[in-house]
């Protein structure tokens, strides 16, 4: 049963961060002493941006998921100015200043976000939802160290083509998102995760450099792999980043992938030569 929240509900804490069209708060529910964070977007900058559209289907998507590695929404509410959403708190904060920091992330941790990052794409894609704007901006991470994806205001039921104008970084972009048609599907998951596996083990976007360069670099596949880089680790890489939406990697095969069973001891095991021929 959907519950209806009010502002007066919530003792405000520290601001947690910002993010486009407003802040993020540390809340607490006076009556239960849950804590929360609490957006706050301003709702004349939304409709300035023409992005109301987007923020209901970022609510209606996002308040129907249960997963451990997405950030859950908990409700939301109104007033004349602002849009309230009610998030699950993540305590470790923004991915992106993590890795900002660390410059690199050693391979062991690499792989075990990338396995959590698969297991909550698969989960989205079975209902139908590609988030289509993984990147480490939109990942938060819980007090036990484990990522959420956040930020729903691109993900759409599949397929789709995109219509309202995007903005921000190429870097992410898929090929077939930057060719006339832009028809997509979920495989677009697949190679933004081919591209946050590589940002993750070299801290930087495999196909980053000036938009024009960018575009071209991504629809050739212009990819270098550092040759620090260990070969499973660039194997699995390669595997993502395909041009060819359909040539990806399946979601279901990267727990069974070497580089993910080599960091990753608690997944899953392959029971011999499983039903499907898995050529590693
Ligand atoms: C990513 C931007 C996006 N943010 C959310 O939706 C966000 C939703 C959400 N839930 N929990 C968060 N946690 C934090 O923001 C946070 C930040 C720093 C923390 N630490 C600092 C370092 N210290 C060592 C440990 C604790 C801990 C938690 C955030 S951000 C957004 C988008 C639009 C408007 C506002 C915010």
């Amino acid at each position: 049963p959907a519950r209806e929240f009010h502002l007066g509900m919530f003792e405000i804490g520290r601001p947690l961060g910002k993010g486009k069209f407003g802040r993020v708060y540390l809340a607490k529910e006076r009556k239960t002493g849950f804590v929360c964070a609490l957006k706050v977007l301003h709702k004349n900058e939304l409709q300035k941006n023409k992005v109301e559209k987007q923020l209901r289907r970022e609510i209606e998507i996002q308040s129907n998921l249960r997963h451990p590695n997405i950030l859950r929404l908990y409700g939301h509410f109104h007033d004349s100015k602002r849009v309230f959403l009610i998030l699950e708190f993540a305590g470790r904060g923004e991915l992106y200043k993590i890795l900002r920091k660390a410059g690199k992330f050693p391979e062991p941790q690499a792989a075990e976000y990338i396995a959590q990052m698969a297991a909550a794409l698969q989960y989205l894609h079975k209902k139908h939802v590609i988030h289509r704007d993984i990147k480490p901006e939109n990942i938060l991470v819980g007090i036990h160290g484990e990522i959420k994806i956040s930020d729903f205001g691109w993900s759409v039921h599949a397929p789709s083509s995109r219509r309202t104008t995007m903005c921000g970084t190429l870097d992410y972009l898929p090929p077939e998102m930057l060719n006339g048609t832009g028809r997509h599907g979920a495989e677009v998951d697949l190679w933004s995760l081919g591209v946050l596996t590589y940002e993750f083990l070299v801290g930087s976007a495999p196909f980053e450099d000036t938009p024009v360069e960018t575009q071209r670099r991504i629809v050739q596949c212009d990819l270098k792999i550092p040759s620090y880089v260990s070969p499973e680790a660039a194997d699995l890489i390669r595997r993502l980043l395909v041009l060819r939406p359909e040539q990806r990697i399946p979601l279901e095969d990267v727990p069974f992938h070497p580089w993910i069973q080599k960091h990753c001891a608690k997944l899953v095991q392959p029971a011999g030569q499983s039903s499907k021929s898995r050529q590693y």
